[in-house]
C-alpha cells in the first residue's frame, strides 16, 4: 500500500496525543498532527490551506470545546467549536475527498433510557455542551457522507484534564469524598478509542464494503461515578474515604444524564474490534501515570 496521509486536528487533547501515538506504530502512515494554533477549525480559509498544502486522505477531528460547565456561560464559543469546526471541516473534506472521522459524545442523550443506547435512538441532549455536539454531529450529516462519528463517553488518559486524573490528586490531598452514584455510563481510556480509530482507518483503506455513519465505542462494563471514584482510589492504593452521594448533593451548571450507557455492537461487528474492560485499563492507565510520577 503506497503511504496515507492521516491528519489529526486538536492533536495536543488527551485523545488527539493517544491517535497520535497509535498511528505512528504505522509505517503505512504518515501522521500530521495540529492544533488550534496552526489549524483553528472554525476558519474555513486556515483550513482549506492545510488540507491545500497537506493533501490528507484521511482528517481525524480531535479538537473541540469540551468544558462541559463552562459551556453553560461560554455559549458562543462552545457553538463555534462543536458545531461550525465540524462543518468547515465536513464542508472541506468534501473539497478534497477527504475521508472525515468525528468524535461525539453520549451527553447527546438525556439519560431517561433504561437500556444501553443504540446508534439511532433519539438524541435529546441535556446541557448546553451535549446540544453543540449533537448540531456538530448533525452539520458533518447533512454536508458530506464520506465520514465516520464515533460516539464515545467519560474519556481519561495520561494526558490533559480528566476525572481520572482529578480523582488521583484528590485521593492524595483529602481524607474524604462525595461521588455521584446516581449517574451511570461506561469510563473509556482514550488509548483504547485511539487503537479503535487506528483499525478502523486501517479497514478504510483496505474494504470495499467499508460502512460510513454513526457508531458508538466506549470501554465495555458500565458503572457510575462512585464506582469509578472508588476503583481509581482502590488501584492507586489512596486511604481516601470514597462516600456515593445523589446528584442534588452535587450542584453543577450543567445538567448530566443520569444513565448514558453507550451499545457497542456495531462497532463490535462492523470492525472487529476487540475492546477491553474499563477497569483493565484503567490499571494499565494509572500504572504509567505512577511510573512518569
Ligand atoms: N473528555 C471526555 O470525557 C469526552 C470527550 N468526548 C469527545 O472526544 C473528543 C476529544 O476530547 P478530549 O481529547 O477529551 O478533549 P480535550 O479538551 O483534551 O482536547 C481538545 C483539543 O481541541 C483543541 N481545540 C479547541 N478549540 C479548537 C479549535 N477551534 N480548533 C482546533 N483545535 C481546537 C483544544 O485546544 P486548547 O486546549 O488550546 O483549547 C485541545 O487541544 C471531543 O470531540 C470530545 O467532545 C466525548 C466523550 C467524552
Ligand atoms: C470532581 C468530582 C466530580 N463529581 C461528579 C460531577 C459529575 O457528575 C461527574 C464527572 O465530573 P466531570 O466534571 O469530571 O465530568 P464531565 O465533565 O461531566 O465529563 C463529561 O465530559 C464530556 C466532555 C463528555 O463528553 C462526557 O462523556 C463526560 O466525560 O462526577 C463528584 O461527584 N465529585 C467530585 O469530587
Amino acid at each position: 500500500m503506497p503511504k496515507k496521509t492521516i491528519l489529526i486536528s486538536g492533536v495536543n487533547g488527551q485523545l488527539g496525543r493517544k491517535v497520535k501515538e497509535a498511528l505512528l506504530h504505522n509505517n503505512h502512515f504518515n501522521v500530521v498532527g495540529l492544533d488550534i494554533d496552526e489549524l483553528d477549525i472554525i476558519s474555513r480559509r486556515q483550513v482549506e490551506e492545510k488540507l491545500q498544502e497537506i493533501r490528507p486522505d484521511v482528517l481525524i477531528n480531535c479538537s473541540a470545546y469540551t468544558d462541559v460547565d463552562n459551556a453553560e456561560n461560554e455559549k458562543e464559543m462552545a457553538l463555534k467549536v462543536n458545531q461550525k469546526g465540524p462543518l468547515v471541516l465536513a464542508e472541506k473534506c468534501k473539497m478534497f475527498d477527504t475521508f472525515l472521522i468525528h468524535i461525539s459524545t453520549d451527553y447527546v442523550f438525556s439519560g431517561e433510557g433504561f437500556r444501553p443506547y443504540i446508534e439511532n435512538d433519539p438524541i435529546r441532549p441535556v446541557n448546553f455542551y451535549g446540544e453543540t455536539k449533537a448540531l456538530g454531529e448533525e452539520s458533518i450529516q447533512k454536508t458530506y457522507s464520506n465520514a465516520i462519528i464515533i460516539r464515545t463517553a467519560w474519556l481519561y488518559s495520561e494526558y490533559g484534564k480528566n476525572f481520572v486524573k482529578t480523582m488521583l490528586r484528590l485521593g492524595e490531598e483529602r481524607k474524604q469524598l462525595g461521588v455521584i452514584d446516581d449517574q451511570v455510563g461506561s469510563p473509556t481510556y482514550a488509548g483504547d478509542l485511539a487503537d479503535a480509530i487506528n483499525a478502523i482507518t486501517i479497514q478504510y483503506f483496505n474494504d470495499d464494503d467499508f460502512a460510513r455513519g454513526i457508531y458508538h465505542f466506549t470501554n465495555e462494563g458500565v458503572c457510575s461515578w462512585f464506582d469509578f471514584a472508588l476503583k481509581i482510589q482502590q488501584i492507586a492504593k489512596n486511604r481516601v474515604k470514597v462516600n456515593p452521594i445523589p446528584t442534588s448533593d452535587y450542584p453543577t451548571p450543567a445538567k448530566r444524564p443520569h444513565y448514558s450507557v453507550l451499545d457497542k455492537r456495531k462497532i463490535k461487528n462492523q470492525f472487529h474490534i476487540a475492546i477491553p474492560h474499563w477497569e483493565a485499563s484503567l490499571a494499565n492507565c494509572i500504572k504509567v501515570l505512577k511510573k512518569s510520577k
